[in-house]
């Protein structure tokens, strides 16, 4: 290690570049099994949109915070600011809950356009 930025003493810059090239090759395959993962808890959560019948159980703010102090916890855990975890989470609730409400929005016309 040279200094604060982590890289070694005697590298140059072609190996430096080398080097960028393989750590952006491995965020990539991250990224995938991350993608991968969120879409299967997307659809987890758009299945238990479908029992949900108000507002007030789409927003469920409790359950927001609960979900909150976990994903902190397990950064914490892994070594990784909960910081980051919390913002993640925070924007990706923010748009599923979004788009609970657009389902929630759907049903209750189509139930309103059944009852006529
Ligand atoms: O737990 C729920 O009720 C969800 O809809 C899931 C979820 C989440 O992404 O964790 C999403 C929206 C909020 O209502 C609360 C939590």
């Amino acid at each position: 290690m040279s200094g604060t930025t982590g890289a070694p003493a005697a590298e140059g810059a072609a190996a430096g570049h080398a080097r960028i090239d393989e750590l952006r090759g491995s965020i990539d395959v991250l990224d995938r099994q991350i993608v991968r993962l969120l879409a299967e808890r997307t659809g987890v959560v758009m299945e238990l949109t479908e029992h949900k019948r108000d507002e007030q159980t789409v927003r469920s703010p409790g359950r927001v915070e609960q979900v909150i102090e976990k994903v902190r916890r397990l950064a914490d855990e892994q070594g990784m600011p909960p910081g980051i975890a919390e913002a993640t989470y925070r924007t990706l609730i923010k748009e599923l809950t979004d788009l609970q409400m657009v389902r929630l929005a759907e049903r209750r016309a189509a139930a309103a356009e059944g009852a006529r």
